[in-house]
């Protein structure tokens, strides 16, 4: 089956199976063969005396980002041979930086109800073919995931698993963010405090309604292929932004942070959690037909560092250069700056109006219901955050940019729409204003009697709730700022060129 002797091997070899090569990196398990079990179907091996045997499995790569696990067994008649092969293989899948041990958190009550079997039947042997043990702990309650990784050993563990959705994962972030921080001495609440990165990986197993994050990062929302990604040791980094209210933490966000329509929608969807994931296409509609617009400032400055645009035709795709040079930028800037804070003294914008939405988001949200995202340009690691405000406008119009989400469309291509790509922001909603609270001091640092001189205008009914990767967050003034590459994910970013790859492989299976 192959020419290559087995101590020729080196690191970066493929495996060449017939006519199809497998990086020894994607390569799952190596297996001596149990011949009781496994029928010898090919006539050529029936005539051989005592034949020897070893299973090499591997990711075979299908449509549409899809992982599979498939295996080629190797027979010979030399048993020396046969294990020296083995040895050599499983020496290469040692220098990988491969997880061993995981600590998996499990929402038995995420999306459709499934995280338990979808764990339990697809990914746990999985698991145990590639020989990563594992913790499994399923949660009785929200939050229990979060307050377990403050107490847990981490150090024992080369990375933490969570099944379910996006909200199940905003839960495992926190929690490791948070207990990072703890560990390091820093205060959350300081929402200029410089966070420390968080090492471990989160391996993300899609079982929820949405699944956002993984279709973003990975490509496609299916449990094989995301615990494929993670048994291999793929690494994402990701930026994740911070959210404030008056030097008191919020929450931190990776995806979307939505004001006004996907507020609005996640708030009255969380009602209707029996429904399962149609929730959100009922609050969609209910959403939509009561056309709720609200009113308020937005302080933003602009991201500088990167190269990239929201309006860019190439998107984010697997080792990026933008989301490289980006992080290279930013690194260089904290040398200059060191303790200067020169951040504070960047310019900032400031636009006030009457918005249906506003959505900020750290990478391009695609999920199955938006292949392309709710902004197709955005990028999963150059420090920055696409914040997109769409205006008070007509039903229709409103209709219209909402279908653009779903189809190849420009959705930013509206009068009614801006798109602005920041590294940090502010929003005070307009009632807020009013009411003269406390929260004002965001805005008069910057802008001083700006709001004031422009007397009120007549859309507020009230606020809105904030979506935050899909938890709920009622704070009508909120500071935003954006952490590069603050985490990192087992997966790779979304791969070029897949379909193109996927079809040259099936062709080779053919030829098998
Ligand atoms: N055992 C539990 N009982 C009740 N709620 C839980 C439990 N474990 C976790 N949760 C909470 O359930 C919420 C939603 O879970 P999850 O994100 O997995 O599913 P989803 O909301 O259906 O999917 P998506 O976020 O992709 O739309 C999270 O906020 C999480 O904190
Ligand atoms: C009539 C046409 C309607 C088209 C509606 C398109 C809907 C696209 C939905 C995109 C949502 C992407 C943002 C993801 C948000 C998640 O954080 C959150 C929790 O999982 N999900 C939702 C739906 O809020
Ligand atoms: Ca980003």
């Amino acid at each position: 089956v192959t020419n290559q002797p087995a101590h020729e091997l080196d690191r970066g070899s493929c495996v060449h199976i017939e006519n199809c090569f497998v990086p020894t990196s994607e390569i799952i398990a190596v297996e001596e063969t149990d011949l009781n079990k496994k029928q010898r179907n090919s006539g050529k091996w029936q005539k051989m005396a005592k034949p020897h045997a070893f299973t090499v499995y591997y990711v075979k790569k299908a449509r549409n980002h899809r992982w599979r696990c498939s295996d080629v067994t190797f027979w010979c008649v030399d048993e020396q041979l046969c294990n020296q092969w083995i040895q050599a293989l499983k020496e290469l899948l040692e220098l990988q930086t491969r997880p061993k041990h995981l600590l998996v958190y499990i929402n038995p009550y995420g999306g459709k109800r499934q995280g338990k079997r979808i764990y339990e039947q697809k990914v746990a042997p999985l698991f145990s073919l590639a020989s990563i043990s594992t913790d499994v702990f399923v949660t009785e309650r929200a939050n229990h995931a979060k307050d377990n990784l403050f107490e847990v050993n981490i150090n024992k563990y080369d990375g933490v698993v969570c099944v379910g959705g996006d909200g199940m994962f905003s839960e495992v972030m926190h929690g490791l963010i948070g207990r990072m921080q703890k560990d390091s001495g820093i205060d959350q609440n300081n929402p200029k405090a410089p966070l420390v990165q968080c090492n471990i990986r989160i391996g993300i197993i899609p079982a929820g309604s949405t699944d956002c994050i993984c279709y973003s990062t990975v490509g496609i929302s299916d449990p094989v292929t995301s615990a494929l990604h993670i048994i291999i040791g793929d690494s994402q980094p990701l930026d994740v932004s911070s959210v404030h209210h008056n030097n008191t933490f919020l929450k931190y966000t990776v995806s979307l942070l939505g004001y006004g329509f996907y507020g609005d929608v996640l708030k009255d969807s969380e009602k209707k959690r029996w429904m399962g994931p149609m929730r959100y296409d009922y609050s969609g509609f209910k959403t939509f037909l009561s056309h709720h617009c609200y009113e308020g400032t937005i302080y933003f400055q602009p991201a500088k560092h990167t190269q990239g645009s929201p309006r860019d035709k190439d998107s984010c795709r697997t080792g990026c250069h933008i989301c490289r040079q980006s992080e290279q930028q930013l690194a260089e800037e904290h040398k200059k700056c060191g303790l200067k804070h020169e951040e504070d003294e960047e310019e900032w914008k400031v636009i006030k109006g009457k918005f249906l939405a506003i959505n900020a988001v750290n990478m391009s949200c695609a999920c199955p219901r938006s292949p392309k995202g709710l902004s197709p340009a955005a990028h999963l690691a150059d420090g920055s955050s696409d914040l997109i405000l769409v205006r008070k406008c007509s039903r229709f119009d409103f209709l219209r940019y909402l279908i653009r989400h779903t189809n190849q469309d420009d959705q930013f291509d509206f009068s009614f729409v801006d798109v602005y790509r920041v590294k940090s922001f502010q929003f005070t909603s307009k009632l807020l204003e009013d009411n003269e609270s406390d929260v004002t001091d965001i805005g008069k640092k910057h802008f001083g009697q700006f709001c004031r001189d422009h007397p009120a205008c007549c859309c507020s009914i009230a606020n809105s709730t904030w979506n935050c990767d899909g938890e709920t967050l009622n704070s009508s003034a909120i500071e935003v700022r954006v952490h590069c590459q603050l985490m990192k994910l087992f997966a790779r970013g979304i791969e070029e060129n897949c379909k193109e790859a996927a079809s040259n492989q099936s062709t080779v299976e053919q030829l098998l």
